[in-house]
């Protein structure tokens, strides 16, 4: 890609000094400006963001624009979306959007058209989890499976409870839904396994086995695990009927015993933490909510990855995002960003995000190995509000500044006036939602407390300094596919931003080094179960290992 250094360094200028001086601008100044509000405003279908409340005019809003023409942008998702090897340290293709893709587009990788294999493993996935669902699947004891433990860890479980909390509540899922559960277990703490087993009965419960490479530690454990639970109550035979597998990885599924009939299949093309759409996710959900839900789901990501493939950059919503992330990160130089839906159904969004985005873009050096000399991917936290509110805020309205993201929805999933209420419960929550943008953009200055009789000694306590940005997402009603959509647009946030950066955004080498030490600890402590003394390790680390096991019993 032909990117001009020229132009990005003089436009990475512009942006540094006007960086420089945006500690003179004021939003509240910025937001009186209505034709400034009116362009820093995005609707796509039922999703509007307003980013007007960012410290950014227009004049910076259009370098930001400039900047992602200097880097290519367009072309780097032309290259995403085409299929094209662009995370290049693995030598792989980045195409979770053709997971969601119509039966009737067409995709190659290496000369080979994935979309038809995509259809064809939906297609099995819906015929299973059809029988499973209606009762023609039958357990070891011949009872229905109404129970599912979904094992697995990082992106092999993240997004799928994302969507399945996401949805809950969503009436016709709740319909959908009736009978059944769907646990995740993901934590190898023991303590998990026991959460996730905990009232189920091995004869009704059917175990997925999500794991891309069907190595990892952790997943690996708590299966043999279940797997256990299952022979130790309905014997080896009943492996076949209680365990299935979503992997890429057919060779050690079998080795593990589960019966090659039963894995639902998915490609090296799809990274972990975009692999909701694949397997991964419609395997867990379609068995507790049937492929109809999980199709609108699919379809509403594949509606975000079309908006974003084709619309302009001053209406594309991933991209407008991605540019303020870009802003708020590289040339205001903040850390942190927060992710803060006022709707306790997207309780689960910050935690898949962090995954997606700090995974993605934690990243230290560009493609070519250089070092990048600004600061990248921030640090993504957040929580449902008003619960935040309550915990962290205090921080954000008076501490250091952190960018905010606030997702709200317009209709509730579950409406709830009662008598004598001033508002509905959902009108309650939104009145937060409304008021905590404008708490961080105006803040409250020492005279207005004054004004209001606050003692002389308080007033720098109760002093707000504002100025702080934010964003607000309102979303129609977050049905199945607004949740597809909503998904979407944040993983395509994270790309826009890697591609402007020129990151690679889709391999994750800096997992690694843990897992390998880990590995070493293990075998230390399987030794020394037998009675060997710790050695190798730092003073720190025996000192800490030595405590351990002289506290802790075996088992
Ligand atoms: O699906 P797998 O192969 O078990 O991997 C789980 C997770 O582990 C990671 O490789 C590292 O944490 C993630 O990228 C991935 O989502």
């Amino acid at each position: 890609m032909a990117a001009s250094q020229t132009d990005v360094s003089a436009i990475s200028d512009a942006l540094r000094q006007a960086a420089a001086q945006a500690d003179n601008l004021s939003i509240s100044q910025l937001l009186m400006d209505t034709a400034r509000v009116q362009k820093m405003t995005a609707t796509h279908q039922k999703l509007h963001i307003d980013y007007s409340r960012q410290l950014l005019t227009l004049d910076t809003l259009h370098n930001l624009h400039r900047l992602a023409d200097a880097t290519d942008l367009r072309a780097h998702i032309n290259a995403m979306f085409a299929g094209e090897k662009i995370n290049s340290t693995e030598n792989r293709a980045v195409l979770h959007v053709a997971l969601r893709a119509p039966k009737s587009a067409s995709i190659y990788v290496d000369g080979v058209d994935v979309v038809p294999n995509v259809h064809k493993v939906l297609t099995d996935i819906n015929a299973f989890t059809d029988k499973v669902r209606s009762g023609e699947w039958l357990g070891a004891t011949g009872a229905p499976l109404t129970d599912v433990v979904a094992i697995g860890i990082g992106g092999s479980y993240l997004g799928p409870e994302f969507v399945f909390e996401a949805l809950r509540m969503h009436p016709p899922a709740v319909k959908a839904a009736k009978g059944r559960r769907l646990r995740f277990l993901a934590n190898v703490d023991p303590v998990d396994v026991a959460r996730a087993r905990d009232g189920l009965d091995p004869a009704t419960t059917l175990i997925v086995v999500i794991s891309k490479t069907f190595t990892t530690a952790e997943t690996m454990l708590n299966a043999r695990t279940m797997r256990a639970w299952i022979v130790d109550a309905l014997g080896p035979d009943a492996v076949s009927k209680h365990m299935i597998a979503v992997s890429t990885n057919l060779p050690a599924v079998q080795d593990f015993g589960i019966d090659p009939a039963n894995v639902f299949g998915f490609w090296d093309w799809v990274g972990g933490r975009y692999s909701v759409s694949s397997a991964v996710g419609v395997v867990p959900l379609s068995l507790q909510y049937g492929h109809d839900i999980v199709s609108e789901f699919l379809a509403g990501a594949h509606d975000m990855d079309q908006h974003f493939r084709s619309a302009p950059f001053d209406s594309n919503m991933p991209v407008l995002m991605g540019l303020v992330g870009v802003w708020n990160s590289t040339f205001l130089g903040h850390a942190t960003r927060a992710l803060l839906p006022y709707q306790q159904a997207l309780l689960k969004l910050a935690p898949h995000i962090q995954q997606v985005d700090m995974e993605s873009n934690g990243k230290s050096v560009r493609l070519d190995g250089s070092a990048l000399s600004v600061p990248a991917g921030p640090i993504n936290f957040g929580e449902p509000g008003t619960n935040g509110q309550h915990s962290f805020y205090q921080l954000i309205h008076q501490g250091r500044v952190v960018p905010c993201d606030f997702v709200g929805v317009i209709k509730s999933q579950v409406p709830i006036s009662l008598d004598g209420e001033p508002v509905s419960n959902h009108d309650e929550l939104m009145s937060n939602f409304f008021a905590q943008p404008d708490a961080l953009a105006f803040g409250k200055s020492a005279e207005q407390c004054r004004a209001e009789g606050v003692p002389e000694e308080l007033v720098p306590h109760k002093t707000f300094p504002g100025n702080r940005p934010s964003s607000s997402m309102l979303i129609e009603e977050l049905t199945p596919f607004t949740a597809g959509q909503l998904l979407a647009l944040f993983e395509h946030r994270t790309a826009v931003e890697g591609f402007i950066w020129g990151i690679n955004s889709f391999d994750q080498w800096g997992v690694e080094l843990g897992k390998v030490l880990a590995k070493g600890v293990r075998k230390q402590l399987q030794m020394s179960r037998k009675g060997a003394s710790v050695s190798g390790f730092n003073p720190s680390t025996s000192a800490l290992l030595k405590k351990y096991l002289a506290g802790s019993v075996s088992s």
